[in-house]
């Protein structure tokens, strides 16, 4: 998956603009930066999720797999089930446990052999199964809130997806539950892309292969506009960075 001249207007307001990525399969990209600078508009343009937020423009070109996402012949639905998306704040259906999961392979049309199969594949790569497998049945809001982040990840991956985005997963979470997902993403890093956005540096440093760093920059008329600074592996990002503006935010004189 790649981003070329990627920019997001909402209304009047340029967001951000100019965003060129390279996502590599199979490795975790982490997107960083200061509030505001754009990163999780741009994690939206990669599934189009942006399509749903009224008055959001998208200029340029992001490719999936050498397809134009933004294409008119592409089908949206097809594309959020072959690029997934968990969210900051675990937002499990009020359903059971069984049908959070199943819900997605039911409404992309789906015909699996056996959904239990399925449920049951999803909820063991979430590395939840263990701990749900005796309360399927059960509703999932009843759930611990990193349990309730790991159904979600289950819940992106029971559609198959190649790649699953993840916008703060753990920014709602306690350490002990912020580390169980850190791990599960290096896991699930050997059969998904992962993209992620995330306010603490540590977990870029710990969890990606590849770092993204974002600013936000006033124009003269005081519009900040959002805009990609560096792009490198993660280790060269934060023991050697390239732009200033880089160096400034991970030893934190900025943002
Ligand atoms: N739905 C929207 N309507 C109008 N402006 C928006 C909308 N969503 C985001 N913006 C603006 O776009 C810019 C980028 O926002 P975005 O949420 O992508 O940044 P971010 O880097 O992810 O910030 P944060 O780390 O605080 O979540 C900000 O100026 C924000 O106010």
């Amino acid at each position: 998956m790649s981003t070329r001249d990627l920019g997001v207007s909402y209304g009047d307001f340029l967001a951000v603009n100019g965003v060129n990525l390279n996502f590599i399969r199979h490795e975790i990209t982490a997107l960083i930066g200061p509030s505001g600078c754009g990163k999780s508009t741009v994690l939206r343009c990669l599934n189009r999720m942006n399509d749903l937020v009224p008055g959001a423009r998208v200029h340029g070109t992001v490719e999936y797999h050498g397809i134009d996402v933004y294409d008119s012949s592409v089908d949206v639905i097809e594309l959020r089930r072959r690029v997934g998306m968990v969210f900051q704040k675990p937002n499990p259906f009020p359903k059971s446990i069984y049908e959070n999961v199943a819900y997605g392979p039911k409404v992309t049309g789906m015909k699996p052999e056996s959904m239990d199969d399925v449920v049951e594949k999803a909820l063991r790569s979430a590395a939840l199964w263990d701990e749900v497998k005796d309360k399927l049945k059960q509703n999932a809001t009843g759930l611990s809130g990193g349990q309730q982040q790991r159904l979600c990840i289950a819940r992106a991956i029971a559609t198959g997806p190649d790649v699953i985005l993840m916008d703060e997963p753990c920014s709602a979470l306690d350490p002990i539950a912020t580390a169980k997902i850190e791990d599960l993403m290096v896991e699930l890093s050997e059969k998904f892309t992962i993209i992620i956005v995330t306010h603490n540096m540590q977990q870029a440093a710990r969890v990606s292969h590849r770092t993204a760093f974002f600013t936000a920059e006033a124009d003269e008329k005081g519009n900040r506009l959002g805009k990609l600074v560096e792009f490198d592996g993660t280790e060269q990002l934060f023991s050697n960075p390239a732009d200033p503006r880089t160096e400034a935010y991970i030893s934190g004189r900025f943002g």
